[in-house]
This record gives C-alpha cells, structure tokens and sequence, in this order.
C-alpha cells in the first residue's frame, strides 16, 4: 500500500494549526510535528526569545530551514507557523511535497483562540491585537490560498470533529 501523502496545515495565528493538525496525524497514524515546537527544541528556547534576540528576520531563517528539514520526512502531518508562507522557497517546498490545508478562520475566531497563550511575539509587542491580526491577515491570505489544496472553515465545532471531517475531505479527493 502507497504510503499517506504528507499533510501540511497552513493558516493564521489561532486557526488551529498545531490542535488539528495532532488530531488528523493520530486519526491517521502519522508522525505530528510542529515547526515552531521543532524550532524551540533544536534551539533550547522559545520562540519569543528568539524574536528578542534576532529579530523576526532570525526566527523565520530557522524556520525556513526547519520546514525545509521536516517536509522531507515521510509519513507526517506538519503544522507550520502563520508566517511561514511568507518565504517562498517554502512554499514552493509545501507545494512539492505534500498536501497542503489552508484553515480558514474569522478576525473573531482568531482573537478568541490567541487570547489565552502567549508564546507568539507578533501579538505581545502589539497595542491593537485586532488591527495587527487584520493587516496580517491581509498580507498573507492570498499567499495561503496560493498553495492551498483545500481550503477548510474553522467554525465553532470541536476540533476532533473537524480534524474527521478534514481526513473525509482529503479522502474524497484522492489525497489521504
Ligand atoms: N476547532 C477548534 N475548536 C475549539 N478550539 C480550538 C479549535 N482549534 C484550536 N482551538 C484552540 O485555539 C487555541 C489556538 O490553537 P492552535 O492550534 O495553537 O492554533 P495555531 O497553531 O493555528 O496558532 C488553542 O487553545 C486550541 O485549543
Ligand atoms: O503568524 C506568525 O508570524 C507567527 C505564528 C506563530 O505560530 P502559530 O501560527 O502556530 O501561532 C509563530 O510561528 C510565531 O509566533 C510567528
Ligand atoms: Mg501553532
């Protein structure tokens, strides 16, 4: 039997990237990895200090290099970081090497489910959560959609459910 394709869930802060995207691998039996927990245990610390001391410009170059390292594996679902599409050698990689999910969520959704954590600096050092958000979102949205296989709504249903019907979705086109 062919292997799973991998799946990569791409998305802004709060789309439930890192959430879904544990719940599809172990519906599937895949190996879960998250870059930005990849990134924090090659380096000893968190994503914050790394945005302190090198900036953003630091952080998204082990990003990149971390996505470039974790697509190669096979068998895995991967959730990347909100502004990983940004580079575009990975999103030429995501593109390449697997099946990528855009999760697609409300202004509402996002500043709901980013309340609580901390842990994403572009949000922290920001006096207006919700502009920030919006200008990102603005940004990137076109860059998610650029190598979207599929796009999913993340409505108020549990996460469980929607990382089913995610799979469901993959399955009736053939790429799960
Ligand atoms: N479909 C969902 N329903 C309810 N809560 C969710 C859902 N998806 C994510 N969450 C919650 O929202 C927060 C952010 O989710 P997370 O997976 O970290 O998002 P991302 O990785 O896209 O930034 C977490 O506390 C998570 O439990
Ligand atoms: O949108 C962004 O630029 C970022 C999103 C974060 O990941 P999540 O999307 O998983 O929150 C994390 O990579 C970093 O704080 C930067
Ligand atoms: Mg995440």
């Amino acid at each position: 039997m062919a292997a799973n394709p991998n799946i990569y869930l791409v998305g802004p802060m709060g789309a439930g990237k890192t959430t879904i995207g544990r719940r599809i691998a172990e519906i599937k039996g895949m190996t879960f990895v998250d870059s930005d927990h990849e990134v924090e245990k090659r380096t000893g610390v968190d994503i914050s200090f790394i945005f302190d001391m090198e900036g953003e410009e630091g952080f998204r170059k082990r990003e990149r290099e971390m996505i470039a390292e974790l697509s190669e594996q096979p068998n895995t679902v991967m959730a990347t970081g909100g502004g990983a599409v940004l580079d575009e050698s990975t999103r030429d990689l995501l593109s390449a090497r697997g099946v990528v999910v855009y999760l697609e969520t409300s202004l509402e959704q996002q500043l709901a489910r980013t309340r609580k954590a901390s842990n994403r600096p572009l949000l922290e050092d920001s006096n207006d959560v919700e502009k920030t958000l919006a200008q990102l979102m603005e940004e990137r949205d076109p860059l998610y959609r650029s190598i979207a296989d599929v796009v999913v709504a993340t409505g108020d249903q549990q996460a469980r459910r929607l990382a089913r019907e995610i799979v469901e979705q993959l399955e009736a086109i053939g790429t799960a």
